[in-house]
């Protein structure tokens, strides 16, 4: 067992962080010990200091036993050169390949009791895309931010130690039975009734989620002869989902197509079996729930209606762009290797725009407060899926917005989940 290791079984908030690297005090020996270097900062760039290097004096002064506060003291007070005397530790290869990662939570080192060194751990938020530097520690990763203005490094929670704090809280807390679990069905019923929010078991610490910390992400670019990614539409109820949906494929009917639902409401009359709707019975309907051919499926005013994997295939295989909108909760069924889905939040604009804009009579003054909460937990509970958000303001612009970012997802590389299909099976509260 290394140094390093022997050091992280100890009580943790015990690093404590200088020039770039985190020293630590084993308190049986009273010998400090060179934490980790933190990539890109100043004992980084001297590549001079390991993970694991014994530290014997400061400037001259013997810093076995000291508190690592005072080791700190006596680097603050220095002036000019530091002169570190250290016992090398034979230094463990870094990661040859960098691994990217989207976040799947928010994190804030200091609200995270476990983490070694707040100051030198870095915060987070869901959807954000990270670069993992080192993984040596299989405890605690080091990353920095893709898109950021910041180079810097921090200290973040590596997959296992997420795991395992969420076991750790999770046998902690006392059993309660879960209320707001929502079948499918249920929330496809009221869909057109401004649904309630369900979202209102939030969460107080990133470990208190059934979530990843992480998923593995790729940089993809689409071949010409690759199909088209699955282009999916999501957001709250009467933001006008359906009505960009409408308007982009009736402007260019070539290109973009809606798949055919399927129902069991009976055929009127001018309609074709497999053009407005594939007409099935309540039997053959039932055959296919079991079989799990539906990506989403419901009830409305006693009929069953849903849409099927194989005919958003159907759509991809013609060579058209398939679009179509979805809940939430949905996503999950979509995020497969083939369909390679581009999701698009829509957002509304302001309660006070939307009173100006939407002139459907159907809205009530108080739908507008309740369709920008429904955005807003929506967002705060799924950002980390959402590849662009379009606000829908002004119609024709948001329609402009969305066949630039349906171009953008075709044409542009673009980062999305290493292994889709592993995360068909995760579970949701
Ligand atoms: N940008 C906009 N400006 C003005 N009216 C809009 C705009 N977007 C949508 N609308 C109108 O708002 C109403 C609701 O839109 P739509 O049916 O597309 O909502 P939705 O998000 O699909 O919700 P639901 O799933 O409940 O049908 C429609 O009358 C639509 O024409």
């Amino acid at each position: 067992v290394s140094p390093l290791h022997l050091i992280h079984n100890q009580d943790p908030w015990n690093d404590s962080l200088i020039g770039g690297v985190t020293i630590r005090k084993n308190e049986r020996t009273g010998n400090i010990f060179i934490a980790r270097v933190i990539h890109g900062g100043l004992a980084d760039r001297s590549g001079l200091l390991h993970p694991g290097d014994k530290l014997v004096e400061v400037n001259g002064q013997k810093v076995r036993g000291l508190q690592p506060e005072r080791v700190i003291q006596t680097l603050v007070q220095s002036q000019g050169n530091i002169l570190f005397k250290v016992i090398p530790n034979s230094p463990q290869p870094a990661n040859s390949q960098p691994l990217y990662m989207r976040a799947m939570v928010d994190y804030s080192p200091l609200q995270d009791p476990a983490i070694p060194c707040p100051d030198a751990g870095m915060a987070f938020s869901k959807g954000d895309l990270l670069e993992i530097v080192d993984q040596r520690d299989i405890r605690w990763w080091q990353a920095r931010k893709l898109h950021s203005a910041s180079l810097c490094c921090g200290l973040i929670p590596s997959t296992n130690q997420f795991r395992y704090k969420q076991r750790e809280l999770w046998w902690s807390q006392p059993y309660q039975a879960h209320t707001c679990i929502r079948p499918c069905i249920e929330s496809f019923l009221i869909k057109n009734k401004r649904k309630p929010s369900c979202y209102s078991c939030g969460v107080s610490s990133c470990y208190n989620t059934s979530a990843t910390i992480c998923e593995e992400v790729l940089h993809y670019q689409r071949h010409i002869d690759d199909p088209p990614r699955l282009i999916v539409l999501i957001g709250p109820s009467g933001v006008g989902v359906n009505e960009l949906r409408r308007r982009l494929i009736k402007i260019n009917p070539n290109t973009y197509q809606g798949p055919i639902s399927y129902t069991t409401r009976s055929q009127k009359m001018g309609e074709k079996n497999g053009r407005e709707y594939n007409f099935v019975t309540k039997e053959v309907f039932a055959y296919m729930v079991v079989n799990h051919k539906f990506l989403e499926y419901g009830e409305h005013n006693g009929h069953m209606y849903g849409t099927s994997l194989d005919s958003v295939k159907d759509v991809l295989d013609n060579g058209k762009i398939c679009v179509i909108d979805l809940e939430p909760h949905c996503i999950h069924s979509v995020r497969t290797k083939t369909l390679k889905p581009y999701i698009i939040f829509v957002r509304p604009p302001s309660p006070a725009r939307m009173r100006q804009t939407r002139k459907d009579p159907h809205f009530l003054d108080k739908d507008f407060e309740e369709i920008e909460e429904a955005s807003r937990t929506m967002e705060a509970k799924h950002r980390q899926y959402f590849d662009c958000v379009i606000v829908n303001d002004d119609l024709q612009d948001s329609c402009m917005d969305l066949f630039t970012a349906i171009q953008h997802a075709q044409e542009e590389p673009q980062w999305i989940p290493a292994n889709c299909d592993a995360f068909g099976a995760e579970t949701e509260a």
